[in-house]
């Protein structure tokens, strides 16, 4: 690893990994898709993971979200083990703690907007107040769209809908995995600059695997994996959001990695 400069804060990381491990084996192939790896993810910041495919993306977003295990090491999320959990209380956990956001949206098609909104507050039992699943909405620029069914919504839409429910159980992290895959350049600014507002304005914590080097510059920082591990650490306050300058540093430090 090289050129890694590190937060230095005495606040506790959204996020912790420690000696992560997740290991695969199908037949006599064994896979460490996460190998050892250490990480922390900062409050208030907004982290892109790359790497080659195969590298351990989303495996990292998976455990690190609670949605999967590791077979060695810990995670935390806030001050809490998740591997110690019950699956009971690891998926309470989450559903209070974590929004997730993924490539194909997963909406509800059938559901309105609002109606997409409040399923994960009614399944986490809790009742979903209407001025704030309207102020959700408002405030991805979808004030105007509440009722409309996905089919009704543009890919950006769709997807700002999917943010808007990943942020309204008030998580500790948002986990975004390729949230701008299936988007056109305009609908995935418009989800960018989305989850940089919400770092920036809302002091959300924001990880998002991305294959795209210009969705990276929207990052405060960027991660490499390789064979599940990081193997390099990009942390470009500097950068421009979107800016090619930035993009092309990255793109350049992703082909290092690769190679
Ligand atoms: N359920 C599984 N069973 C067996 N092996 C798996 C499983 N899930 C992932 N792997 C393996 O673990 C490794 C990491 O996979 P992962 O999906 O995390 O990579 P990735 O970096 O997200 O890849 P991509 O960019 O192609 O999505 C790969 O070698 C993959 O084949």
């Amino acid at each position: 690893m090289h050129n890694a400069i590190y937060q230095i804060t005495n606040e506790q990381p959204a996020v912790r990994m420690r000696a992560a491990r997740r290991r695969y084996e199908l037949g006599d192939e064994t896979v460490d898709a996460l190998n050892d790896l250490d990480v922390d993810f900062h409050r208030r910041t907004f982290t892109a993971v790359m790497g080659p495919s195969g590298s351990g993306k989303s495996t990292l977003l998976q455990c690190a979200a609670g949605l999967d295990r590791l077979n060695g090491g810990e995670t935390f999320i806030g001050d809490v083990e998740i591997g110690s959990l019950s699956e009971k209380a690891r998926t309470l956990l989450r559903r209070s703690k974590v929004g997730f956001v993924f490539q194909s949206y997963n909406l509800i098609d059938s559901l309105t907007a609002i109606q997409n909104l409040e399923l994960p507050l009614r399944l986490a039992g809790r009742k979903p107040e209407r001025s704030r699943i309207t102020a959700g909405l408002t405030r991805v620029g979808l004030g105007d769209r509440m009722h409309h069914r996905p089919s009704q919504l543009s890919g950006g839409q769709q997807q700002r809908v999917a943010v808007a429910r990943a942020l309204v159980s008030g998580p500790e992290v948002v986990f975004a995995d390729e949230p701008t895959g299936a988007l056109d350049s305009a609908g995935s600014r418009s989800v960018l600059e989305l989850l940089r507002s919400v770092v920036d304005r809302e002091g959300q914590t924001v990880v998002m695997v991305t294959h795209d080097p210009t969705a990276a510059s929207f990052a405060d920082r960027v991660l490499f994996l390789r064979d599940g591990r990081v193997v390099d650490d990009l942390q470009h306050h500097r950068g421009v959001p979107g800016d090619n300058r930035t993009a092309a540093q990255i793109a350049a430090r992703m082909a290092e990695v690769r190679a």
